[in-house]
């Protein structure tokens, strides 16, 4: 394998809370000892961005707590003070005076890096005002879907000029209120185009009344939003099973006690992973299962496959196994983010596991079902692709330098092959700074051993 054959990283996106921007390699070995430690995690990318976005737009002066600093959140913050909205951030607090739905500045040029939520909650928000933005992003952000959402902003209103092809970044968009009314978005690509275009219709015109055509992936994350907003005051009528969702154009209000994040369940992820491949026990603190956080579902399956599971009302705790059970069909609908993780974990399974429903993760940030078949063929590992998932067949994976795609979960769930197998080598390893920018460190204080090229 040569390093030309490796997705050059989009180093751009790298925010200055970026930790291993200049690394070229890392490589990871076995630890001595079991893992065994219980661990706190950053907050949650979801909930930090749509806190921060939502506390902007609000009236009012609102307190986070328990922020998420990694790429993602960087970039929300940069351009909320683009916009002229005051954030002060200390440590993972974040105070944020909103402006009630009139941006301070009214033109500039955005850069959302490589965030989803950046990219798909960021234009709703700005249309339902006044001005004239450019809008950028990353390589891949630029090439990850937003016409479904665009459009129906601008039938609401928002004028979008698109330098490069239609409906995606790069564009310039006219703001001049957004009209609210009766639009229907499908939800088979990303549910952020819903969670999009509702969290702007607070500011709206009129009442916005948003009909989903077809199943949300990930509903979840919806749900998550509207939980968010009922936080600022802005209540959801939700008919026809979460088809049918209404908004009161009424604004938003800061709340009057401090929002605290959860941590981010998908990050937790990795480390209870961690636990089930080394027969080890990782708790993590803060959290509990009645997280609307989809991820959370890994730890029910981590127990079908033979690990122990005890939770509280705060903390959940993964015990492994000295042999992970396979030989079953996962639907990967609800919690998309970990079928890299859960991919990785089949490796080391009794019986091949095939994970379905996932189609839509091929426009993430690569495209993450090609990515792991072709990342675990080079270790030898048999695998099966299919237009919406994969199956991995058990194995003994050679070590190989691999190519996380410039992808932070593919990153994150290719490192955990370094707790079972010697030398596993991850190519331009910074790009886990989307979400948990001190991953490595966390591992080797975990006991793997981690070395750096
Ligand atoms: O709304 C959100 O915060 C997210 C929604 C999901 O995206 P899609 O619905 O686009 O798959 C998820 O994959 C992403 O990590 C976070
Ligand atoms: C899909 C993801 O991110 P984004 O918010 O950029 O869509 C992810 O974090 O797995």
């Amino acid at each position: 394998m040569t390093k030309k054959s490796i997705v050059e990283a989009d180093l751009e996106a790298r925010s200055p809370w970026s930790s291993y921007k200049d690394k070229q390699e890392v490589i990871l070995s076995p630890p001595t000892t079991a893992v065994n430690a219980s661990i706190t995690i950053p907050g949650s990318k979801s909930l930090t961005n749509r806190a921060l976005l939502l506390a902007a737009m609000a009236k009012g002066t609102t307190q986070i707590e328990g922020l998420l600093k990694g790429d993602d959140s960087y970039w929300c913050i940069n351009i909320l003070k683009q916009l002229g909205v005051h954030v002060e951030i200390q440590g993972e607090s974040a105070t944020v005076e909103g402006i009630n739905g009139e941006w301070p500045n009214r033109t500039g040029e955005l850069y959302v890096g490589a965030a989803g939520t950046v990219a798909r909650f960021l234009p709703g928000l700005l249309a339902a005002g006044q001005g004239l933005w450019r809008m950028t992003g990353s390589h891949r952000m630029s090439e990850r879907p937003l016409a479904p959402l665009l459009y129906q902003l601008a039938a609401m209103g928002g004028v979008f000029t698109y330098e490069r092809i239609e409906g995606q970044l790069p564009y310039t968009l006219e703001a001049k209120g957004l009209q609210g009314g009766e639009p229907v978005l499908a939800g088979s690509i990303s549910s952020q185009f819903i969670s999009g275009l509702l969290m702007a219709a607070p500011y709206a015109e009129q009442t916005l009344r948003l009909s989903i055509d077809g199943p949300i992936v990930q509903r979840e994350y919806v749900e998550m939003t509207l939980e968010m907003m009922r936080k600022f005051g802005a209540d959801s009528n939700v008919e026809d099973e979460g088809q049918v969702i209404t908004i009161l154009p009424n604004g938003y209000q800061a709340p009057s006690a401090a929002i605290v994040l959860e941590p981010d369940v998908s990050t937790c992820c990795y480390f209870w992973a961690l636990a089930a491949l080394t027969n080890g026990r990782i708790r993590v603190e803060g959290i509990s299962l009645r997280t609307l956080q989809p991820d959370m579902e890994m730890v029910h399956v981590l127990e079908k496959m033979g690990c122990s599971m005890v939770h509280g009302e705060n903390y959940v705790e993964v015990t492994g196994t000295n042999q992970l059970k396979g030989g079953f069909t996962l639907s990967m609908k609800r919690w998309s983010d970990q079928t890299l993780t859960m991919a990785v974990l089949a490796i080391f399974a009794d019986g091949p596991i095939t994970f379905t429903d996932a189609a839509h993760i091929r426009h993430h940030e690569c495209d993450r079902i090609s990515a792991i078949c072709t990342e675990l063929i080079k270790m030898g590992i048999q695998v099966e692709e299919h237009p919406d998932g994969l199956t991995v067949y058990p194995g003994i994976p050679q070590s190989a330098l691999l190519d996380p795609h410039d992808d932070h979960r593919m990153a994150m769930a290719l490192s955990l092959i370094g707790v079972k197998v010697p030398h596993i080598r991850i190519a331009n390893p910074g790009c886990v700074s989307k979400t948990c920018p001190d991953y490595y460190e966390r591992m080797e204080a975990l006991g793997l051993k981690v070395s750096w090229l």
